[in-house]
């Protein structure tokens, strides 16, 4: 350890006690880079419960209050006035945009929808029932192969390129994803169709007749996609900002993202909740029994669609989700019943004293795969549905990170629990 004299600060409640140069605090927290060289001490804190990797502009969370802002606006706010194309913008870029700026992200988002040709024999190679998730990755990495203009990290145009043609091409690709779990044939874009209705008819339509998107259902959905958007420095995010540190290209970076995404504790619970709700309702568990086995961490069952890393309180979305729920099953006719269990596990939970003491509340996944279930789309689809939200979140993020020079690559250190030395026998 350090011989110098230690610094005694205050911080967040905590008293600690750190050798002087290891130890800066400012507005911008606790900053303990310098530890390892001052005193050859690694800090150890699995599941970075208390590290921040980054200073970041675009995302701000208050998870004791349930606020969340993109580049300072209310989600609130957003949800009701904004749209998904303006909130890219707006994460991407820092400002919301002109009208003209508007116009032309539109312009040029639209112009690139299109696959390879080549590309689109890759879809085939997958089994008939390949979930879209992994087909997705799959092809958003693919993506690279095709563009050798848009792969190095510090040319601008490059990162321009990337940027539209993934945003313009991973609707295409998540439609031909669910073409393919349903074993229809796949449709090209029309590119005269917005962002979110050329996904509802890529998914939906059917070659050479009109389809018609509905423009509640093109708005719920656009809804959706903006409260998906960006969610700082979540599992997924992380990821894209780790593989992206390496100097990997967008594409792949954003690839590693979706597969980090699939899984049920982070993107991947959306599915896991209506597995759950439909288990309930096919009688298989009864709500309270089903509540009881979550408190005794039976099998590791947990209630799917809350608990947060960061709120501890109502997430701010979900009160969204659940208002716009309400609003869609009333005209759509969706499955009251599934919701109905969903509300009853929600407010048991509410006044149970497992969930109380832990702060668990519902998170954004807990009511959105009743409202895809309502539009039409298969379980499999959900989490794909968020990778399409969260596409802007990532691009942003990795963007900022390049953007400066200095950014180090992601390699977090670890605490050696093996044997110390042993010789080859013989
Ligand atoms: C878009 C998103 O990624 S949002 C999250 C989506 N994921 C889910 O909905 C899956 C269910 N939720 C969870 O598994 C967790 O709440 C996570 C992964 C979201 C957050 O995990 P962490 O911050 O690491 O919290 P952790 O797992 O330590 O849980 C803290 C305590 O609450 C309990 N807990 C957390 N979530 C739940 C839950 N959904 N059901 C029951 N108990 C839970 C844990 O068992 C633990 O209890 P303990 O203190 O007695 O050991
Ligand atoms: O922030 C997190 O840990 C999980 C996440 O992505 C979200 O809630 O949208």
């Amino acid at each position: 350890m350090s011989e110098q004299t230690p610094a005694h600060l205050e911080y967040q409640g905590h008293e600690l006690e750190l050798p002087v140069e290891a130890a800066v605090e400012g507005n911008d927290g606790l900053s303990i880079a310098p530890l390892l060289k001052t005193t050859g001490a690694v800090t150890y804190d699995p599941g970075f419960m208390n590290t921040a990797n980054t200073k970041s502009a675009i995302t701000y969370i208050d998870g004791d209050e349930g606020i969340l802002r993109y580049r300072g606006y209310p989600i609130e706010q957003l949800a009701e006035k904004s749209n998904f194309l303006e909130v890219s913008y707006l994460l991407i870029y820092g400002e919301l945009p002109t009208e003209q700026q508007l116009a032309d992200f539109d312009n040029v988002t639209r112009r690139h929808t299109l696959l390879h040709e080549e590309l689109k024999n890759f879809f085939s190679g997958f089994p008939r029932d390949a979930h879209p998730m992994p087909v997705l990755s799959s092809a958003v990495s693919a993506l690279s192969t095709y563009y050798p203009d848009s792969l190095d990290p510090f040319d601008p145009d490059h990162v321009e390129r990337s940027t539209y043609r993934l945003l313009a091409k991973l609707p295409t690709i998540a439609a031909y994803a669910y073409k393919k779990s349903v074993g229809q044939p796949m449709l090209y874009p029309d590119n005269s169709l917005n962002l979110v209705e050329n996904f509802m008819r890529g998914c939906f339509g059917v070659p050479a007749e009109p389809y018609e998107v509905d423009p509640d259902i093109s708005k719920a959905l656009d809804t959706l996609l903006i409260l998906h958007a960006d969610h700082e420095q979540n599992c997924s995010t992380s990821t894209v900002r780790m593989v992206g540190s390496a100097q990997a290209n967008l594409f792949a970076s954003v690839s590693a993202g979706v597969n980090a995404l699939y899984g049920p504790a982070h993107g991947g619970a959306n599915e896991a909740v209506l597995k759950m709700l439909r288990e309930i309702q096919a009688g298989d568990v009864s709500p309270e029994t089903f509540m009881e086995k979550v408190k005794n961490k039976e099998d590791g069952v947990r209630l799917m669609g809350f608990g947060h890393r960061v709120y501890k309180n109502y997430d701010p979305r979900a009160r969204i989700v659940k208002g716009l729920a309400d609003d869609l099953l009333a005209k759509l006719g969706g499955d009251d019943e599934l919701f109905d269990i969903a509300q009853r596990l929600e407010s048991k939970a509410l006044e149970d004293d497992y969930f109380v003491e832990r702060k668990l509340y519902p998170n954004v996944d807990f009511y959105t795969g009743l409202i895809y279930k309502a539009l039409g789309f298969p379980e499999k689809m959900f989490t794909v549905l968020f990778a399409l939200g969260r596409l802007p979140g990532w691009i942003a993020q990795w963007r900022e990170m390049l953007s400066d020079r200095n950014t180090k690559i992601g390699r977090p250190r670890q605490i050696y629990t093996g044997e110390a030395l042993r010789d080859y026998p013989g």
